[in-house]
């Protein structure tokens, strides 16, 4: 369990509070892929920022399996919109560089690494360097290196939305693939609805308020597989979503 338990989050900024989050409750179950949607400005990212424990909250606490989290934990993986890769390192090197950190012994790396390559179609790119790769195959390089940690709770913000189209339609396949082999919690921050149809099996709603609070929440039981985009049941939740941001956005 991922508890934000009764946290109050305060910015300062030029000597005034920006008080983003006040008395916020969100608990979320292993193995569920939330996702958090809401207008710019919200406090998503910063919800994403607390889990990640790069953010301490004013008052409350956060915790994972019962402990507080202090600081980064190893097991939580994190990804941006920017891809945050080092230029000066190959596709290989890259993905490698974060078992070296961990020091993991070099032949289980090796093995990890060629399996993370393969499954994510990246095998043949592996000498590239990021300036010689497209948006959606750096994405992918950035997943395989957090994945080669063997998350137990993945992180993503806006992780898609600098992708064209087609591109960003195939890494939410992938994404999907990893949430449902299963034995990790996704926290997905997107402004896409449809993305948040697809991929959250919870969809959070947060209203265009300071501080915000959960507009509604919506259990998307029918998602889980790639051809829930064309069902009648996508289009009702997405749709359900859309008048639920275009109302809050009135209030
Ligand atoms: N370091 C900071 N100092 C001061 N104010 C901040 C800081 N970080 C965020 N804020 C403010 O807190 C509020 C919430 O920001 P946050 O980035 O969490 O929103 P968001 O919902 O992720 O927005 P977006 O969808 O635009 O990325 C905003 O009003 C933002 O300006």
């Amino acid at each position: 369990m991922i508890e934000i338990a009764d946290c109050t989050l305060d910015y300062q900024q030029d000597k005034k509070r920006i008080r983003v989050l006040d008395q916020f409750d969100l608990r979320i179950n292993r193995g569920e892929s939330v996702v958090l949607i809401g207008p710019s400005g919200c406090g998503k990212s910063t919800l994403l920022y607390l889990l990640a424990g790069l953010l301490r909250p004013t008052a409350g606490r956060v915790m994972i399996e019962g402990a507080d989290v202090a600081g980064p934990r190893r097991q939580t993986g994190f990804i941006l919109q920017e891809y945050g890769l080092f230029p000066w390192l190959n596709v290989e090197e890259n993905i490698r560089l974060g078992l070296k950190i961990r020091h993991e012994a070099l032949p289980a790396a090796r093995e990890t690494i060629e399996r993370i390559l393969a499954e994510m179609g990246l095998a043949q790119y592996r000498k590239h360097y990021p300036s010689q790769l497209s948006g959606g195959q750096r994405q992918r390089v950035a997943l395989a290196r957090i994945l080669t940690l063997r998350p137990d709770l993945l992180l993503m913000d806006e992780p898609l939305s600098s992708l064209d189209a087609l591109t960003r339609e195939r890494l939410q396949n992938l994404l999907l693939d990893i949430w449902k082999k299963g034995d990790i919690t996704t926290v997905l921050v997107t402004h896409s609805i449809e993305e948040a149809v697809f991929l959250g099996n919870r969809i959070i709603v947060l209203a265009n308020k300071q501080p915000t609070f959960i507009l509604n929440e919506i259990a998307n039981l029918g998602m889980g597989s790639r051809t829930y985009r064309n069902t009648e049941d996508f289009f009702k939740t997405t749709n359900q979503i859309r008048a639920l941001l275009e109302g809050g956005a009135e209030s």
